[in-house]
């Protein structure tokens, strides 16, 4: 068996038959060793989706198969080779850092040395500091140390780093990568575009309790045109392009969506300069995760 995830179908409705359903039949598989990100705006069923994978709640409808158990039914089978970092872990605040990973460790039947996962996730400098006197970003960290502690074969990453600095965001990312080489598999949801494109070896976005488009980073982005943004002075006609673009007008501003960015963009510019036309805020940019994304979230505002 490759697949450490398997995702049939899934669906989880809150408040019984009649009530909200925030996951709606979605499908998705996370190989061994892969990190699949679940991205989407507030509410999209992210975390929603992800305690059904860890087997927190039972399904309304669909199938889960996690190293190859149900992780409801078969919570024994999967508990010890798992690792979880929610996004508000609710710690008892009066122990120290040392005492509450002592305490967890002391529940995981392989659990590294307490020392070694405060080092691996940046907090082995705050070991007797009481919970309640942490930082945010550090509470984060011992977060982390706690899901690494087991020596888990699947991470769930919730959001992993919110409200951590630029540098604590790096080594967070450099032990997640760190944990994917050694074998690790990771399902992570996050709102950071930057952290998506940077560890995600494929990813989905979700909208409103499904998955909208789902792949490697190249294929998503490439699903989705380059645009050119300016604004005209005049009201002047812009000729035909090559690259068949797309071309939006609204007063002055201009905005055109093309697959050919170059090809599009040098007529423009040769055009420009032979009219003696001047395209104001000139913006070209290629197609990117975030363009993909706000394409997605704002196709439902
Ligand atoms: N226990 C619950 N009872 C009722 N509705 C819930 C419950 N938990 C979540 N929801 C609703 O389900 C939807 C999905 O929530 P979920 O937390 O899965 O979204 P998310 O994508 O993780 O959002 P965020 O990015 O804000 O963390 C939301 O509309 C939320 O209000």
């Amino acid at each position: 068996m490759t697949q450490a995830i398997e995702v049939r179908g899934l669906s989880r409705r809150y408040g019984g038959p009649r009530g909200f359903e925030a996951v709606k039949g979605i499908s998705f598989d996370v190989a061994r060793g892969e990190l699949f990100a679940l991205l989407g705006t507030n509410g999209a069923g992210k975390t929603s989706t992800m305690e059904l994978v860890e087997g927190l709640d039972r399904p309304s409808g669909g199938t889960v198969r996690l190293l190859g158990h149900d992780p409801f039914a078969e919570r024994a089978a999967v508990r010890a080779r798992i690792g979880v970092m929610l996004q508000d872990a609710g710690f008892p605040a009066d122990l120290t850092v040392a005492e509450t990973a002592r305490m967890w460790a002391g529940t995981l039947p392989d659990a590294r040395p307490v020392p070694e996962a405060l080092e691996l996730a940046g907090i082995g400098h705050r070991a007797r500091v009481r919970v309640k006197q942490l930082s945010g970003g550090e509470r984060r960290r011992l977060d982390l140390a706690l899901a690494v502690l087991g020596r888990p074969d699947v991470l769930f990453l919730d959001e992993p780093t919110t409200g951590l600095d630029p540098e604590s965001r790096q080594n967070t990312w450099r032990v997640i990568r760190d944990l994917l080489v050694a074998g690790t598999t990771v399902l992570l949801t996050t709102h950071y575009l930057d952290e998506a494109q940077a560890l995600a070896d494929r990813l989905a976005i979700m909208d409103a309790g499904s998955i909208v488009t789902s792949g490697t980073v190249a294929q998503v982005v490439g699903a989705y045109p380059a645009r050119i943004i300016f604004r005209l002075g005049d009201p002047t006609d812009i000729p035909d392009l090559p690259g068949a673009p797309t071309i939006d007008r609204d007063g002055p501003d201009v905005v055109i969506k093309t697959d050919e960015l170059q090809a599009t963009l040098s007529a423009l510019l040769r055009w420009a300069d032979d009219h003696d036309v001047t395209l104001r805020d000139l913006d070209a940019r290629s197609a990117s995760l975030e363009e993909a994304f706000l394409t997605i979230a704002g196709g439902h505002r």
